[in-house]
């Protein structure tokens, strides 16, 4: 397996444009990237970028903030921008008390333009496709992926077209897409069938994918972990012990290991440096965790899938070839939460005034269960990755808190109703 942390500097094939290329992660086998349109290699393997320059942190200096910041990591100086990134590393004291570890720290995704992280992915993807020339930009989504492709596209002036599990996705991001005005598409199905769907499209040149199965699109998410490395260094003069995330689609995990290796390869990181990649997933919907504690180096498919947390009701985590390695050579791991618990967190952190869709609240889940379990030690520096803001999902939100009460419409009304004197 070709995805391991090692210091090796990749040699520069002859398909490279600028010093950049895809390579097939399993073989090797590389590509041009602008030339044609391709997601996955000959072999049906996954494809990463690769880069004859990596990147150090001095590159990043004086950069401005934001995605664009981390340009040296990039394929290209900037993209169709709202801007994305910058978003907070809160601190949230109730809950490292609780959990009983030496920091923690909430780096909230939700604070994108489109309320999550996928932006990051979007800029880099939108910009790619405008490189190629493509008409009609296209994804499978839980919502939020469908949420940013149709903020973005607008912004790119392109068509977008968006497969939704008829049902299943939130309120607020079918809103969002509606608004930005894509074509909405309610599948009979969950999100593993639209995504087999979307691919087809794709294939047949119906479409440009801009799922996570872009390798584009992990470009732009590795930048959430150079600024968590970044930020976290600025204020504590070291790098943070562990990230935790929320899995669905794998997409995350496979891009901040990219980011991590790319900072060994290029010498700015020492392997004992990088943080420990450790996954989440709900109950219902756990088959990356299925493969890391049997072991595996791919996932078997779940087909039937529930969960509270709808944008990470996926069965079939696409990146999980690229997420896995990530996972095991950092010496992190995963662990399942019930939906009860990713309630229960999403309440702990709302009281904290960070306000997350059920799906971001399972990475503080994982932290309470992974300590309890005696995981993860008392003296680690933790971040955990909230990835989609409360508004995404209002009907969860309300769910999960008090109810509004009645009350007449006049200040004495108001006064005995509160029990006031
Ligand atoms: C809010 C939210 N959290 C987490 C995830 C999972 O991220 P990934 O697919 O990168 O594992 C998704 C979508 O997949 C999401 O929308
Ligand atoms: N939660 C995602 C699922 C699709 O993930 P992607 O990263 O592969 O686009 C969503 O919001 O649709």
């Amino acid at each position: 397996m070709s995805l391991e942390l090692s210091a090796a500097a990749p040699a520069i094939p002859p398909e490279a444009t600028d010093g950049v290329w895809l390579a097939d992660i399993e073989t090797g086998e590389t590509y041009a990237p602008f030339e044609e349109i391709r997601y996955t290699s000959d072999e049906d393997n996954l494809l990463e970028v690769r880069y004859a320059d990596l990147p150090t942190f001095e590159d990043f200096q004086g950069q401005g903030r934001g995605v664009w910041r981390y340009h040296a990591a990039l394929p290209f100086e900037n993209g169709v921008s709202l801007p994305e990134g910058d978003t907070p590393l809160h601190r949230a004291p109730s809950i490292r008390d609780a959990a009983g570890v030496r920091s923690l720290r909430i780096k909230h995704e939700g604070m994108n333009p489109t309320g999550s992280f996928k932006d990051r992915g979007m800029t880099v993807g939108v910009r790619v496709a405008k490189e190629l020339g493509v008409g009609r930009l296209a994804c499978a989504s839980t919502g939020n992926t469908s949420a940013a492709l149709a903020a973005y596209g607008a912004r790119g002036g392109m068509q977008t077209l968006v497969l939704l599990p008829a049902g299943k996705v939130a309120a607020g991001k079918i809103a969002q897409a509606a608004l930005h005005d894509a074509r909405i598409l309610e599948v009979d199905g969950n999100f593993d069938d639209c995504l087999d769907i979307v691919q087809d499209l794709a294939r047949r040149g119906e479409v440009y994918l801009l799922n996570s199965l872009n390798p584009f699109r992990l470009e732009g998410q590795k930048t959430i972990g150079l600024e968590i490395l970044e930020r976290f260094y600025e204020e504590y003069g070291r790098f943070p012990d562990r990230i935790i995330l929320p899995v669905g689609n794998a997409g995350n995990t496979s891009a901040l290991y990219k980011a991590f290796r790319e900072l060994v390869q290029s010498g700015a990181l020492r392997p004992s440096e990088v943080p420990k990649l450790t996954g989440v997933q709900a109950a219902g919907a756990a088959p990356m965790v299925e493969a890391v504690e049997h072991g595996w180096s791919d996932i078997e498919r779940w087909d039937d899938v529930e969960t509270r947390a709808t944008a990470i009701r996926i069965g079939n985590p696409v990146n999980a070839p690229k997420a896995l390695p990530g996972i095991r050579e950092t010496g992190g791991t995963a662990i399942a939460v019930t939906d009860d618990e990713i309630t229960v967190a999403q309440r702990d952190l709302a009281r904290e005034g960070i306000g997350v869709e059920p799906a971001s609240a399972a990475s503080v889940a994982g932290l309470k269960k992974l300590r309890g379990r005696s995981r993860i030690d008392s003296d680690e520096d933790v971040v955990c990755l909230t990835t989609g803001h409360l508004l995404k999902d209002p009907d969860e939100a309300f769910k999960a808190g008090g109810n509004p009460e009645p009350v007449g419409g006049d200040t004495d009304a108001v006064l005995e109703h509160i029990g006031a004197n």
